[in-house]
C-alpha cells in the first residue's frame, strides 16, 4: 500500500489538529441550531467519525451513499444515489460532511436534492478542496485543506476501493492508475 504513495500531503497530526479546529468552529456556529451532520459515504467515513467527536454540542447524524468515480480517477459525471438519508429533514440545520470537493458534481447534486426536503438550512463542510478541478460552483462554508490537482488517497479516500484505511492523506503514484487504463 505504502509503495503506491508518491508523497504524504497531510499527516495524521495535521489532520487531527485541523479537525479539532473545524469542530470548535462548528460548535460555536451551531450552538442555537438543530444540527444534523449528513455524511456522504464512503469517502467521508473517517472524517465524519473524527469530526462528530470534535463538536461539543447536541447533534444528530445520518448517512447517504453516492458514487460517481467507479474505478477511475475522473468523475463519470453521473452521480448515483446508493443509499438515501433516513431522518426527516424538516426544520433541521444540515451540515453536509464530505471528504473532497473535486469537480463539484457530487455536492451540487446532493445540495439540490436535499434543499427540496424543507430543511432550515444546508451548508457544506469538506475536508479537502481541489479548486483547480472545479467544474461547477458550490458554496462551501468550512474547508479543512486546499490540495493541488493530484489524485489523493487515504483517510477515507480511495482509488478503486483501495487505500481508504491509510491514516494519512497522500498522492497516488500516477503509474498505479495509468497501468489500469
Ligand atoms: O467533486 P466530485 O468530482 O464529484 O468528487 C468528489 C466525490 O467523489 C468521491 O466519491 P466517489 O464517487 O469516489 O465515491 P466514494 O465516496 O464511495 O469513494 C468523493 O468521496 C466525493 O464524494
Ligand atoms: O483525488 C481524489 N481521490 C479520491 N477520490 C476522489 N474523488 C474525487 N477526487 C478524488
Ligand atoms: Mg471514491
Amino acid at each position: 500500500m505504502k509503495n503506491d504513495v508518491l508523497k504524504v500531503l497531510l499527516t495524521e497530526e495535521q489532520i487531527h489538529e485541523r479537525v479539532a479546529e473545524l469542530g470548535a468552529q462548528i460548535a460555536k456556529d451551531y450552538a442555537d441550531k438543530n444540527l444534523l451532520l449528513v455524511s456522504v459515504l464512503k469517502g467521508s467515513v473517517a472524517f465524519m467519525a473524527d469530526l462528530m467527536r470534535a463538536i461539543d454540542i447536541p447533534l444528530a447524524i445520518d448517512f447517504m451513499a453516492v458514487s460517481s468515480y467507479g474505478s477511475g480517477v475522473k468523475t463519470s459525471g453521473v452521480v448515483k444515489i446508493i443509499k438515501d438519508l433516513e431522518i426527516d429533514l424538516t426544520g433541521r440545520d444540515l451540515l453536509i460532511v464530505e471528504d473532497i470537493l473535486d469537480s463539484g458534481m457530487t455536492l451540487s447534486y446532493i445540495i439540490d436534492m436535499l434543499e427540496t426536503r424543507n430543511p432550515n438550512s444546508v451548508r457544506i463542510c469538506t475536508l479537502l478542496d481541489k479548486p483547480e478541478r472545479h467544474q461547477v460552483d458550490v458554496p462551501v462554508e468550512y474547508i479543512g485543506f486546499t490540495v493541488p490537482d493530484e489524485f489523493v488517497i487515504g483517510y477515507g479516500l480511495d482509488y478503486d476501493e483501495r487505500y481508504r484505511n491509510l491514516p494519512y492523506i497522500g498522492v497516488l503514484k500516477p503509474e498505479v492508475y495509468e497501468s489500469a487504463e
